[in-house]
């Protein structure tokens, strides 16, 4: 649906790409990474409003590279939600469908359950600069979604709702994807939003793709350091290989597999990392012993760092198995890593 084929931009000092990416025909493409990567303009660049230094942007069979934006049929939904400050919200959506023509009882009926669903029935007479931050980001939601477009740019569309109104919104997102087939292409912050909505996804930075695929890959899989820090991977570490086991300074580890190689990363998830008493019995091959350096209370999850002789060892465990353990800082304890959460960059 989308194919990027050697796309550069260069937008005052910042230069992106060369990209190539191929976004499919009903995905729910989540695109990831910091502050500065570069996502909002590679989403700029599909919808046409910056320019295109080198490369081609494909929509559908189109090549869209050089057309206006009007004419490359893609709705989109900003961080700042660019509403006209002079028109009501239900002029503001009108205006979309009067802009792309569609009219008809479909469409009526569509709008309807839009209004319904964003709760925006009591708004329509209003202007925008009367709405709050969440109310606008709804309606121009509403408004993008209302003209059914074959392709949805999304620059975190949800950030400016509250956490349980954020978690409806995104399960009307993926209800209305799986109703049109459009394909969403959506910027996000928020892991939690992107493996609950999103299929494939990527992780941007400095303006070029590290990673592209499956999303639940790109949190378990990293293809570099720089995926598995930013995706939250804690346990990230230089490693020795010998056959199927790892050396990490003196820690020995199973792995799923035998390298071929002789050194390279490992890398494993704390919500991966298990916690047993000193004296338990663990059923795994990869069990130290260890000390609890830190113990951080984040309400529902602790956050554990457990020294085993010189590696450090993160784990994240419900803060209720933590509390029922008696975990602190000094406690000595047993620490497993399972063989088959263990990825090799
Ligand atoms: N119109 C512009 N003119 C010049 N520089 C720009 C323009 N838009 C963005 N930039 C610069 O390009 C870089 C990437 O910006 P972009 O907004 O795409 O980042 P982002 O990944 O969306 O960040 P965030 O997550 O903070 O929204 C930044 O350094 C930004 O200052």
């Amino acid at each position: 649906m989308i194919r990027l084929d050697n796309l550069s931009l260069s937008v005052s000092s910042f230069p992106m790409g060369p990209l190539c990416l191929t976004v499919g025909e009903g995905d729910f493409f989540v695109l990831m990474g910091p502050t500065g990567a570069g996502k909002t303009l590679l989403l700029e660049a599909i919808a046409g409003l910056v320019p295109v230094a080198d490369g081609r942007i494909f929509i559908g069979a189109r090549d869209v590279t050089r057309l206006p934006p009007e004419r490359r049929e893609v709705g989109i939904v900003y961080q700042d939600q660019s509403l006209f400050p002079h028109l009501t919200v239900r002029e503001n959506i009108r205006y979309g469908l009067r802009f792309k023509n569609r009219t008809g009882p479909g469409t009526e009926a569509l709008l309807d359950r839009l209004v319904e669903e964003l709760r925006i029935g009591h708004l329509l007479e209003r202007r925008p600069l009367h709405l709050s931050g969440g109310e606008r980001q709804r309606v121009a939601l509403v408004r993008a979604l209302a003209v059914q477009p074959s392709l949805l740019l999304l620059d975190e569309p949800l950030s400016a709702l509250d956490p349980a109104f954020r978690e409806e919104m995104g399960g009307l997102l993926r209800r209305i994807r799986n109703s049109t087939g459009a394909t969403f292409f959506m910027v996000t912050h928020d892991f939690t939003e992107a493996l609950a909505l999103g299929n494939r996804g990527a992780v941007m930075n400095r303006g070029r793709l590290e990673q592209v695929g499956e999303v639940r890959d790109i949190f378990l899989r990293p293809a570099s350091p720089f995926v598995a820090r930013f995706v939250g991977m804690k346990n990230l570490f230089r490693a020795r290989f010998q056959g199927p086991h790892a050396l990490v300074r003196n820690l020995r580890m199973r792995l799923p597999r035998p390298q071929g190689r002789e050194s390279g990363k490992v890398a494993f998830r704390p919500e991966h990392v298990e916690i047993w008493p000193e004296s338990a019995r663990a059923p795994h091959p990869n069990l130290f012993s260890g000390t609890i350096a830190e113990c951080l209370d984040h309400g529902f999850t602790c956050r554990l760092t457990v020294s085993v002789d010189s590696v450090r060892l993160t784990a994240h465990l419900p803060a209720r198995e933590a509390h029922r353990m008696g975990l602190c800082a000094g406690r000595r304890v047993t620490v497993a890593v399972p063989p088959e959460a263990i990825h090799v960059i």
